[in-house]
């Protein structure tokens, strides 16, 4: 049975999943799309030539007797509203970081899914699926280093669009952090501390750029990540674990190197889109063949609401730059791992 699919949110990462589901995946088809940005809806689909119809208000898209399950990949702050719209229509819904902006709204998600009594909703977390962080977690499990003992991270776009404003480097940028390190070192955050220092001339309408952000964990594993979202020269993700008895970094991407001019060249990336583009592929892919089996495999709400938790006590960290506990209820059996 071919998974018909409808799309909250027609901007960048949204296409891009559109196109993913259309031309490069299978088992699935965007029978319904949604925006505030009409008119951009129309011309994508028009562009496109997609057969999907286009909605003006997604909590009808939601409720649409053709539509089986959702996409949601609208602005963060919008995002609680359609999940738990799917939720109360009782359909599937792939719902893009972060899963909500708040820790509240997360958890009215998570309440809303174990009150529905079965999960519905997988958060876009794609690292999770990034052969790269893969391998690390591989050698990390074998004890190829030994024990953890410290992460040191960089989280670096070369520039960002107007929409993103305040704390977004903590709630839309960490947070890929946030969850990839947690299921990384299998282990969960119980401080936070965030650290300002001088701000790029880049850095615009009263953003901070770049943050330090100081994890610590159950384990006792200390983390440090730079975020540094004007960096202009790439898009660079670097995670490096220092275990006992070794080191072991996140691979590069794989480019061409190049002996030429007198000199020694590897390109780096610019964009996201391009860094992750299989690990999308491959979350879209295992997303539609989980949820035709009527299940969720990939990172649950829960998942989604301790990213949010950790996000807040981060925005808290920076507002009083101090140590900020975080604390969580333990995991509750309804999402137990598999
Ligand atoms: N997993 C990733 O690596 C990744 C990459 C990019 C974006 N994202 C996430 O995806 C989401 C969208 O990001 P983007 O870069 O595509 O942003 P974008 O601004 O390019 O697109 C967002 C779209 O949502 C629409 N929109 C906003 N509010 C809406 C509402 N209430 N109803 C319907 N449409 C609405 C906007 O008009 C816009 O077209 C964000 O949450 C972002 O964090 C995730
Ligand atoms: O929405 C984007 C996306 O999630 C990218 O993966 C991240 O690097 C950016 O910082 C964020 O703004």
């Amino acid at each position: 049975m071919t998974l018909k699919i409808g799309v909250i949110g027609t901007g960048a990462i949204g296409q891009d999943h559109i196109r993913r589901l259309t031309n490069t995946l299978t088992g699935a088809e965007v029978v319904a799309v949604n925006d505030i940005n009409l008119d951009e809806t129309k011309a994508f689909v028009a562009r496109e030539k997609l057969g999907a119809k286009v909605y003006d208000n997604g909590q009808e898209l939601i409720r649409a007797s053709d539509v089986d399950a959702l996409v949601v990949t609208s602005w963060g702050p919008s995002h609680a509203e359609f999940v738990l719209g799917s939720i109360a229509a009782g359909k599937p819904v792939f719902c893009e970081k972060p899963l909500a902006t708040t820790a509240k709204d997360a958890r009215s998600i998570v309440d809303a899914e174990i009150r529905h009594g079965r999960k519905l909703v997988q958060v876009g977390f794609m690292r999770r699926y990034d052969a790269g962080y893969r391998m690390l977690k591989a050698a990390l499990q074998a004890g190829t280093i030994g024990e953890a003992l410290m992460v040191h991270c960089a989280h670096r776009n070369p520039s960002v669009p107007d929409t993103y404003t305040g704390d977004m480097a903590l709630t839309d940028s960490f947070v890929h952090e946030i969850d990839v390190l947690r299921w990384l070192l299998d282990d969960d955050y119980v401080t936070a501390q965030v650290v300002n220092g001088r701000d790029t001339r880049r850095a615009e309408g009263g953003l901070r750029d770049p943050h330090f952000v100081l994890l610590e964990t159950r384990k006792g594993i200390r983390i440090d990540v730079e975020i540094y979202v004007n960096c202009q020269y790439g898009y660079d993700i670097q995670c490096q674990v220092v275990g006992e008895t070794g080191i072991a970094n996140l691979p590069e991407p794989m480019s061409l190197l190049l002996r030429k001019d007198a000199s020694l060249s590897q390109a780096i990336l610019t964009d996201w889109k391009q860094r992750f583009i299989a690990s999308y592929d491959v979350e879209l892919q295992e997303w539609i063949n989980s949820t035709r089996d009527g299940e969720v495999h990939g990172p649950t709400s829960w998942d989604g609401y301790f990213a949010s938790v950790t996000a807040d006590a981060c925005v808290e960290a920076k507002r009083t730059r101090a140590i900020v506990p975080i604390s969580i209820d333990d995991t509750p059996a309804f999402y137990a791992r598999r």
